[in-house]
């Protein structure tokens, strides 16, 4: 008999040829079986695991009676507008940041008997604003030593009422050059309407005072231009009444656009407006007033996005209604501008002038978009998008007491909110009504700027004393009127 070791050596006899082939078709089967009952197993499983997968999902869907609209916050759910359209995860983590400032500013007053300065304030144009700023400062503990009014008619009996209005103000004028030369005044704020801005300011610096000065600064660039160089040359504070900067959500706002952790800005948006009431010879529709929303509320707008990117943008395009109610008016009613900082240039970055590191270049391309109106409601929101999410300053965003933050994953999911809120002291209605929305929150920038005097001097009496708010200083006032100056001349205001 041959041995196996010869059959399988023997590979050309017949049948052991036929012998090897029944062989091979066992082996063949044998793995085709194996082969199919792996798949059938790999099947099952797979079946099991979708199983399981739709039963979760049953379970979580028939315990979530809420429209998809709304997001859980650990421990809270709330329904949300802002939802992205890719969002699908349920668990978004939420926190809430409550900031100091519901109280009357702590400012050091001058009945404080700590303080050593004891900055006398006094006002000129006493109009609307003029009011709640009045009160805003008496609220403060300020110390107001006098009042004028100059260029309205009654201008002596009307400067007198209001000294009385507010606890007897010592001194009450009849022009402005009267308080421009009292010397118990170290501080003038000027509530003057636009047109009038430039002419004002430069008089009380002229006359040696600090000036605070309503917004916008002037109504050209050259004339903010020469302002500031009155101020420097006379030593003293000049500040524009943007008084958004300083209210505790937006220099929190501020301190997280700083920190980096929304990555890099790419677009900003802003749309501030409201119906003007329908008066030609108000300030809003005159002309010779410097009426116009760019230059009431549009200016804010462009305060904003300079707090962001406070630099120059490449690009400003602008255009620009002027009817209202079926009239005609010599200035904006419908305004929307757009500013470009185009990647081309290298310009210091937000993050750079906040470190005080001006040597920081950083190519941030960045657009805003914004829009002013006298016609209709806003929604006067300031909304930041990122790289990592979006941050939005909510209503008014002028005077701010609340921003969200919604933090995404690159390419993915809402993964964090951030909810902030501030409340504002009460407005003090024993001197009448307010006549402005939120006219208390002047008591933030009137508490940094009495801060900065305590800390510095007053320039006059100190050398050189407090000459800039941190929060706003001359390069910031100036690239505000800039913009603003270009975007009118853009949209064609000195044609109309
Ligand atoms: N920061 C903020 O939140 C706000 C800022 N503002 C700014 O404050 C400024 C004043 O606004 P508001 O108080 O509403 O203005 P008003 O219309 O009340 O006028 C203010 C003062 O300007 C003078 N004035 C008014 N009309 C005329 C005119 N036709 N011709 C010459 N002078 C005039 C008067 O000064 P006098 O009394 O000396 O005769 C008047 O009291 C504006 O620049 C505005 O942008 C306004 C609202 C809010
Ligand atoms: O500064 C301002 O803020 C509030 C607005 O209502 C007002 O017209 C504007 O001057």
């Amino acid at each position: 008999m041959p041995s196996s070791t010869d059959v399988e050596s023997n590979e050309n006899h017949p049948l052991l040829r036929d012998g090897k082939k029944q062989h091979v078709n066992d082996e063949n089967k044998k793995d085709r079986r194996i082969f199919t009952v792996f798949l059938i197993v790999l099947v099952f499983i797979g079946g099991l695991i979708c199983i399981s997968i739709g039963w979760k999902q049953h379970n979580s869907r028939s315990n979530n009676t809420e429209s998809p609209w709304i997001y859980h916050t650990r421990g809270k759910s709330s329904q949300k507008d802002e939802y992205p359209w890719w969002e699908t995860s349920n668990h978004v983590d939420t926190t809430y940041t409550k900031l100091q400032g519901s109280l009357p500013a702590p400012i050091i007053s001058a009945k404080d008997s700590k303080r050593t300065n004891n900055l006398r304030w006094g006002i000129v144009g006493l109009g609307r604003i003029a009011r709640d700023f009045t009160t805003a400062l008496t609220m403060a503990g300020a110390n107001i030593t006098a009042v004028a009014a100059g260029s309205l008619p009654n201008a002596t009996a009307r400067a007198r009422h209001f000294a009385n209005l507010y606890n007897n103000i010592p001194h009450s004028y009849g022009s402005y050059q009267e308080l421009a030369a009292d010397p118990n005044v170290d501080i003038v704020y000027v509530a003057t309407i636009n047109s009038l801005h430039y002419s004002t300011a430069m008089m009380m610096l002229q006359a040696g005072k600090n000036v605070l000065l309503e917004k916008p600064m002037t109504m050209e660039y050259t004339q903010a231009q020469a302002l500031v160089k009155a101020a420097e040359k006379a030593n003293r504070l000049l500040v524009t009444n943007y008084w958004t900067r300083f209210f505790p959500v937006v220099k929190y706002v501020r301190s997280i656009l700083a920190s980096g952790r929304l990555g890099d800005i790419s677009a900003m948006r802003g749309d501030f407006g409201f119906p003007t009431p329908p008066i030609a010879n108000d300030r809003y529709l005159n002309r010779d007033s410097g009426g116009g929303a760019m230059l009431d509320v549009g200016c804010y707008l462009v305060n904003l996005a300079l707090l962001v990117n406070p630099v120059l943008p490449q690009q400003i395009q602008a255009s620009a209604q002027t009817t209202y109610m079926d009239h005609q008016y010599r200035i904006d009613t419908e305004m929307g501008f757009l500013l470009n900082w185009d990647s081309a240039k290298k310009t210091p970055s937000m993050m750079a002038v906040e470190n005080n590191n001006k040597n920081e270049t950083k190519t941030t391309p960045m657009i805003f978009s914004g829009q002013a109106s006298f016609r209709r409601p806003s929604s006067f929101e300031f909304e930041i998008n990122a790289q990592h999410g979006r941050l939005v300053i909510h209503n008014p965003a002028n005077a701010a007491t609340a921003a969200t933050v919604y933090e995404y994953q690159t390419f993915g999911p809402l993964k964090h909110v951030e909810e902030i809120r501030s409340e504002l002291p009460p407005f003090d209605v024993s001197f009448g009504p307010e006549q402005y929305p939120r006219g208390e929150g002047f008591v933030y920038i009137i508490r940094e700027i009495e801060q900065c005097m305590f800390e510095k001097g007053i320039p006059g009496d100190a050398k050189p004393g407090c000459l800039e708010l941190e929060e706003l200083t001359l390069q910031d006032q100036l690239l505000t009127v800039n913009v603003t100056d270009t975007v009118l001349r853009s949209a064609g205001y000195w044609d109309w």
